[in-house]
């Protein structure tokens, strides 16, 4: 962390990431294409121009599994740093509600696993760590450096109430 000044921290990319949970499931992708393919994840991708990320959260789940979120609760708020220079600020959202059965699309496989089964060695080497949080309702903000699929440090801090909206 020491070399980054997070204050003065802006983003490459913007993303989302939803996860559906339905009693003891939680709703997965095996994710095709794009950063992280190859890798099981939420549905979720990047910003698009003048979208809000909770439209972008609602159009990645159509786009990806053919299904429609809502009442999308704002939980989780990263902020990945490569040391390639990439980075990408990603809000996490959960839902309960949803419309539709989830497909395969060309660019992801639904994945439903029970919450205490998630493949966490199939993921991000970070999941493991704010998923269990995600599924407790519990807010937080969280910083990252990658260099590529390695973790090199992190800090987590848990929040009394959901990270805003960016501002960015
Ligand atoms: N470390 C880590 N853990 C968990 N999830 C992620 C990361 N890094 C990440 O980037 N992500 C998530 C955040 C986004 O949901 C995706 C990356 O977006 P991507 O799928 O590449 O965006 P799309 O818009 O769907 O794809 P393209 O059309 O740009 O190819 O990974």
């Amino acid at each position: 962390m020491a070399d980054i000044d997070w204050s003065r921290w802006t983003p490459v990319d913007r993303a989302t990431l939803v996860f559906v949970l339905s009693g003891d499931d939680i709703l997965l992708i095996e994710k095709k294409r794009g950063l992280g393919g190859g890798k099981v994840n939420g549905p979720g991708g990047k910003v698009d121009p003048g979208e809000s990320v909770e439209q972008c959260a609602i159009r990645e789940c159509k786009e990806e599994l053919g299904i429609d979120v809502s009442e999308l609760e704002q939980l989780g708020e990263h902020r990945f740093q490569f040391v390639d220079g990439y980075s990408i600020h990603c809000w996490v959202f959960r839902t309960s509600k949803w419309g539709g059965e989830p497909v395969e699309t060309d660019e992801a496989v639904p994945l439903w696993r029970r919450t205490d089964a998630i493949p966490y060695e199939r993921m991000w080497e970070d999941d493991h760590i704010w998923l269990p949080l995600i599924l407790e309702g519990k807010a937080f903000t969280a910083d990252w450096i990658f260099e590529d699929d390695t973790m090199l440090d992190h800090r987590l801090t848990l929040l009394a109430q959901a990270p805003g909206a960016p501002t960015e």
